[in-house]
């Protein structure tokens, strides 16, 4: 699991480990430099011609360390100065002045169509407004290259919060950022201008007490996940009661247990409407289905699972409506872990009273207008502010709230946050949230059976995780294009088998 800060909460490690830390700001940039180089490493050979553009700042700063450093191992190479000399920070006008007692060479004239690679050390996280200009005209140039672009930290011009464009941005390549990763480079567009992203050690550490309150997990972070009992039986690895489907719409259950089952569940009860019956007992013959709903029956279903699913293919007619509050609220009464998805979360939309029925063990999962009739807020607000949007919520209603987009946000009421980094655009196909309520539930289910009960929150991040890596070895096989929501499930035992 590695933390993501904001440019405000890097800012500020910076500044505790220089003035605290008393660790030289000239240490940090040396520092910064080295990595940089080292990751240029496997790119590098000694025909290439680097160009370093440089701004006025400390991102400008690392750009003339890094230029010193290649040029010293005899790699040719030179410094444009976009900014005026005038301007550099102190720590940027000591690395020139390095730099030239090195004689590095210092262009004038930016011809980057005269190198093999490009180093951006325009802007870091001091990125205050968008780009425009000279500036804008020399990001503009540089991605008409066909050189190798290196960014330093940050892809110039990509806010480094949101991952939004400020302006015009720097397409990179390869981006080292240092300490922390950014917000701004899980978030799409950002992510997609870093290119492949490292996140460099220099020697940046957060106090216990000012962990940075959003993370990213990991393919590694599979190991957290439970192993099973050799002595186990199918009721030990998790009983999942899944209450979904309606007149006419079958499939998202189909798609939801079929998940739950590839995603370690024991077994599955699905609980939905009578013309389900036959398609879901012929395509899935693992699954258990009952029609019944009535006080007697649902007790028992109640009392028989340990995870419910609530919600794909539910519909909006009344018979759903009372489906949902009778498992929603009976699930609240005996604490029992509940997946709240699709339908089941467009009712509580017109529900608030079912607010009360909901708790930690709650985990809703919207996609951005399920979330936008929950909070009332434009799909477009939400998208803007996706971390916050998921914080909030999930603070008022007290739950665990996945908020679904194409850097899916897991947000715990306590404040932390997970981003998922795993997944890709061919996974926005129907019935892949559908795949994800089911591999919540089997996710849940491993820990519950192996009585570990980790956050919800944790827990959440891993099936997301999960559900996206999966994702990620169906495009691989499939391709993104003509990947559907069961190649997601394909893949599952792959991606579980990985740990
Ligand atoms: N975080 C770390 O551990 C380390 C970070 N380092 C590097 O320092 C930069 C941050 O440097 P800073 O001086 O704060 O700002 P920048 O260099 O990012 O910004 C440059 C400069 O540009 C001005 N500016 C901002 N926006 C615009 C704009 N749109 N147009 C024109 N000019 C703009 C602003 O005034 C800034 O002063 C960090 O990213 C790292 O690369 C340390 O060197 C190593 C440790
Ligand atoms: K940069």
């Amino acid at each position: 699991m590695k933390p993501v800060v904001t440019a405000g909460e890097m800012k500020e490690l910076d500044r505790n480990t220089i003035e605290s830390a008393v660790v030289p700001g000239m240490v940090l940039m040396e520092r910064a430099a080295l990595k940089t180089v080292e990751a240029m490493e496997k790119y590098l050979c000694n025909k290439d011609r680097v160009l370093v553009v440089c701004g006025n700042g400390n991102n400008g700063g690392d750009g003339m360390a890094i230029a010193r450093l290649l040029h010293l191992k005899g790699i040719k190479v030179g410094i444009y100065l976009a900014g005026q000399e005038e301007k550099l920070t102190d720590q940027a006008r000591q690395q020139l002045q390095i730099a030239k007692y090195y004689q590095v060479p210092l262009e004038h004239n930016l011809q980057p169509d005269e190198y093999t690679i490009i180093v951006d050390a325009l802007f870091g996280v001091g990125l205050s407004r968008p780009v425009e200009g000279r500036y804008a005209e020399i990001i503009h140039m540089l991605n008409q290259s066909g050189a190798f672009r290196v960014a330093v930290d940050i892809p110039s011009g990509i806010n480094g919060d949101t991952g939004q464009e400020m302006g015009i941005g720097f397409q990179a390549d390869l981006t080292v950022t240092f300490a922390f990763c950014k917000r701004g480079l899980c978030f799409y567009p950002g992510r997609m201008y870093a290119g492949e992203l490292i996140v460099a050690d220099i020697g940046i550490y957060a106090d216990q007490d000012r962990e940075p309150s959003m993370a990213y997990l990991e393919k590694g972070d599979l190991s957290m996940l439970p192993s099973r009992i050799p002595w186990g039986n199918k009721g030990t690895f998790g009983k999942v009661l899944l209450v979904a489907g309606s007149r006419g719409m079958c499939g998202a259950s189909c798609l939801s247990s079929a998940a739950a089952l590839r995603a370690s569940a024991g077994m599955v009860k699905v609980q939905t409407v009578e013309e389900n019956r036959i398609p879901l007992q012929t395509q899935l013959p693992e699954v258990m289905v009952t029609c019944e709903f009535n006080e007697k029956s649902n007790q028992e279903m109640l009392d028989w699972c340990d995870v419910l699913v609530i919600g794909p293919g539910l519909g909006m007619s009344g018979e759903s409506r009372e489906r949902v509050q009778w498992f929603l609220s009976h699930a609240a009464w005996c604490g029992k872990p509940v997946i709240l998805d699709a339908d089941g979360l467009n009712l509580l939309a017109m529900h608030e009273e079912w607010k009360k029925y909901l708790g930690g063990q709650v985990i809703l999962t919207p996609h951005l207008g399920e979330m936008s009739r929950l909070t009332g807020k434009s799909i477009g607000e939400i998208r803007e502010n996706l971390a916050e949007t998921a914080s909030l919520y999930a603070e008022e209603t007290h739950t665990v709230c996945v908020l679904k987009d194409a850097c899916t946000v897991v947000a715990s009421e306590k404040g932390k946050k997970y981003l998922n980094m795993s997944g890709n655009a061919g996974m926005a196909t129907a019935g892949s949230g559908d795949v994800l309520s089911g591999v919540l539930a089997g996710v849940l289910c491993m820990f519950l059976a192996a009585e570990k009960k980790p956050a919800y929150g944790q827990m959440a991040a891993l099936g997301v995780l999960i559900h996206g890596l999966a994702g990620d070895m169906a495009a691989e096989n499939v391709g993104e294009r003509g990947m559907t929501a069961r190649d997601i499930i394909r893949f599952l035992p792959e991606v579980l088998k990985m740990q």
